[in-house]
């Protein structure tokens, strides 16, 4: 494979650096082993990723797919994809003071995503009524757009907060 700033080994240092008008979002102190599935293992095989907030508050990620996401020849399993919209677009809603959980999740796969590629995830709440968050998100890197999402979050009952 040809190394390129996006591309990478497995086990090689992968650059998740954010945009300079980003600042890092500490998701663990705010939702712990929630992120385990997708982003509890910064150095693994699977999924690195890195969340920022912009300065209008609004959620991106920088995401690597390792090779364990490998779903058709060199590219993600859609499922993988799917993880990292659930994590990502639900984390947005709890960034933004919602203690919530997924109630639905429309995504729509626009192009194959390369494995060992870092990838922009970027998100927007979009509305909110009652219980329920509305959160918009889309994966992707430069000009290609790899999936777009619409997440219906839910805030949780009192009675279920643990
Ligand atoms: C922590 C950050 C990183 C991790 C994020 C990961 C996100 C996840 O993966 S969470 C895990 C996956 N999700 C789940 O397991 C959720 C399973 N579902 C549930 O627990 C319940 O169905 C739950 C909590 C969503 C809703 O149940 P309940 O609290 O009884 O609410 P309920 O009264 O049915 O619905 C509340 C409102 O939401 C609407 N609603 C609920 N579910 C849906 C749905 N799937 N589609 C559309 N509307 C829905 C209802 O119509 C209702 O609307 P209105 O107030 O207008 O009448």
């Amino acid at each position: 494979m040809t190394a390129s700033s996006e591309e990478h080994a497995a086990g090689a240092a992968v650059d998740l650096s954010g945009a300079p008008d980003w600042t890092l979002f500490d998701a663990p102190s705010l939702v712990g082993d929630s992120l385990r599935f997708v982003s509890g293992q910064p150095d693994g095989d699977r999924f690195r990723v890195r969340y920022f907030r912009d300065a209008e508050q609004h959620l991106h990620a920088r995401i690597w797919f390792g090779p364990e996401t490998e779903g058709p020849p060199g590219h993600a399993h859609g499922g993988a994809v799917a993880a990292v919209m659930d994590e990502g677009l639900g984390l947005a809603a709890w960034a933004a003071g919602y203690a919530i959980v997924v109630g639905n999740l429309n995504i729509s796969f626009r192009a194959m995503l390369p494995i060992q590629k870092v990838v922009t995830l970027e998100s927007r709440v979009v509305s909110v009524e009652g219980r329920k968050i509305m959160v918009h998100g889309r994966l992707f890197c430069g000009d290609t757009l790899f999936a777009e999402g619409q997440c219906l979050c839910i805030t949780i009952k009192k009675e279920n907060q643990s």
